[in-house]
């Protein structure tokens, strides 16, 4: 069978690497070309701790495109570039794995407009660990029996949107599910801006950043005379490669965009 071919782009960045790593690892894969604004005409497996590829880095993604032709491109870049590399990748009818966080409500609406354009697909993962899933699929069960919830999510202090994608998806997912509610007294008054975090549907999404932290969220349950706490914590950037995989795996099976790993492969 034919290898599935994949551009990884923000190829020197914490995940970028990691992804390096993983598809050159990956016999079922191979990685055509890598992108980042920094690191240009370095190899991309020295970048990843790995022998060298022959893959060197590039930094305009509409150029590497025409000349290498991926199947898959991986985005892990940052919150204001990623719209315009997706809209690049659909209208290369390249499909799209996308990790990089930020995107908003209607720039989600346009990239589905844009997969259906152009016949391609487009796969909007907040979040790739396998557990981190489990722990939204879970706080989105728990919500039906318990509506007081507040969201802590704990990251590295070098992250740059707040509150992470995460957090924002776990708070949909139970806005969806549970009674609507305004949480915490109807007179409460912040002393200094900001101490009860960010409000979303009547819940609190609070953000830690701090050096040492990967990426960790809590979701607390209140109710009368007990609490329930679901956690989930990567301790490293190797586990959210299993879902990365499976997304450059599966993405070109489906149509559209789709917005949630849980979406493409459960
Ligand atoms: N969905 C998931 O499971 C996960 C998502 N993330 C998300 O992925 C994103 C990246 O995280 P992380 O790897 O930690 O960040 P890094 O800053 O380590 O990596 C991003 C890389 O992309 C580069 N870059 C920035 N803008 C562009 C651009 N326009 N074109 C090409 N390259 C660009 C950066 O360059 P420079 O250094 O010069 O800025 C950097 O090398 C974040 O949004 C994060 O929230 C992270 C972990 C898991
Ligand atoms: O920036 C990160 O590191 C992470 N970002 C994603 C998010 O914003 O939820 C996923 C994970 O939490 C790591």
């Amino acid at each position: 069978m034919a290898k599935i071919t994949v551009l990884v782009n923000g190829a020197n960045g914490r995940m970028g690497r990691e992804v390096v790593k993983a598809v050159l690892n990956d016999p079922d894969l191979s990685l055509v070309a890598a992108v980042d604004r920094s690191g240009e005409g370095m190899d991309a497996g020295i970048l990843a701790g790995m022998p060298a590829c022959g893959v060197t880095l590039s930094t305009d993604l509409a150029q590497t495109m025409e000349t290498t032709h991926p199947m898959v491109m991986v985005d892990f870049t940052q919150p204001q570039a990623v719209f315009g590399n997706v809209q690049i990748a659909l209208e290369h009818k390249v499909a799209a794995v996308v990790g990089t966080t930020g995107l908003s409500e209607e720039q989600l609406a346009q990239i589905r407009l844009w997969t259906e354009q152009n016949a391609t697909s487009c796969l909007v993962a907040p979040n790739f660990a396998i557990g981190a899933l489990l722990m939204m699929r879970f706080a989105r069960e728990a919500s039906r029996f318990f509506p007081h919830v507040e969201i802590i999510e704990l990251h590295h202090d070098q992250k740059l949107d707040a509150p992470s994608g995460t957090a924002i998806k776990t708070a949909e997912l139970i806005q969806e599910e549970r009674q609507a509610l305004q949480q915490g007294h109807p007179q409460e008054k912040e002393l200094i801006n900001g101490a009860r975090g960010a409000a979303f549907e009547g819940m609190r999404i609070h953000s830690v950043r701090l050096p040492g932290l990967v990426a960790h969220q809590e979701v607390i349950f209140g109710s009368v005379g007990q609490t329930l706490v679901i956690r989930h914590d990567s301790i490293n950037r190797e586990s959210f490669m299993p879902g990365v995989l499976a997304a450059v795996h599966r993405i070109r099976e489906v149509s559209g965009l789709i917005y949630g790993l849980e979406n493409l492969l459960f």
